[in-house]
């Protein structure tokens, strides 16, 4: 935790067990909360090659009904060393009853999607309900992500990607880890 947030009246809680306790409507969603990291692959056809890369995701509460979702992600080598940087991403994403989830999610590309979905035994689908363009982003039409708990520890992520004239396809998928007491 920063001195920030030890200094915040309201701080975000990363567990389910930590203060504040999580709203009931997060209920299916607790599993997810902490850190998360791991190593993804990704292609498009419109990409010369196939990539890999490394990411952080972090959910987050602060006892209300929605989570804090932040993404950063790097490309890397065949050595598994860091090339530079790559997405990143943050949003909201709230839960309504039944494990609806409406999500809002904005990339420094100039992308902002709202997307819906749900969650059901502990697997999270969310397509795209909207998206929004900055006047000079690649053009994203649709994208579809699938965030899996296999184990409490590990969370398989897919995410299908709708853009630059292309049909909604496969543009990554990563495995992460549960960072230690995160
Ligand atoms: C872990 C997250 C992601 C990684 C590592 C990643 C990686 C890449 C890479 C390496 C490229 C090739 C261009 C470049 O070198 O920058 C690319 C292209 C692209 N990505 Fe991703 N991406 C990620 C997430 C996303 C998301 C969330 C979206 C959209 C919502 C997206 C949309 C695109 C688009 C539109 C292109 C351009 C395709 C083209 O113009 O040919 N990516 N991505």
């Amino acid at each position: 935790m920063t001195d920030r947030e030890r200094q915040h009246p309201y701080p975000d809680a990363l567990r389910p067990d930590a203060a504040p306790a999580p709203h009931e409507l997060l209920a299916p969603v607790t599993g997810l909360l902490g850190t998360w990291t791991g190593t993804g692959r990704g292609e498009y056809p419109t990409l010369a090659e196939d990539f890999t890369y490394a990411q952080e995701v972090t959910f987050s509460h602060d006892g209300r009904p929605f989570l804090h979702y932040e993404a950063r992600a790097w490309l890397t080598g065949a050595d598994g060393a860091p090339l530079r940087p790559a997405a990143r991403e943050s949003g909201w994403w709230r839960l309504k009853p039944e494990g609806l989830i409406e999500a809002l999610i904005t990339q420094p590309t100039g992308i902002a999607e709202i997307m819906v979905g749900r969650v059901e035994d502990g697997a999270v689908d969310l397509t795209t309900h909207t998206v929004a363009l900055a006047p000079t982003a690649k053009h994203v039409e649709a994208t579809r992500r699938r965030y899996t708990l296999t184990d409490g520890d590990t969370l398989d992520f897919v995410h299908d990607l709708a853009a630059v004239g292309q049909r909604l396809q496969h543009h990554l998928s990563a495995r992460l880890r549960r960072e230690d007491g995160k």
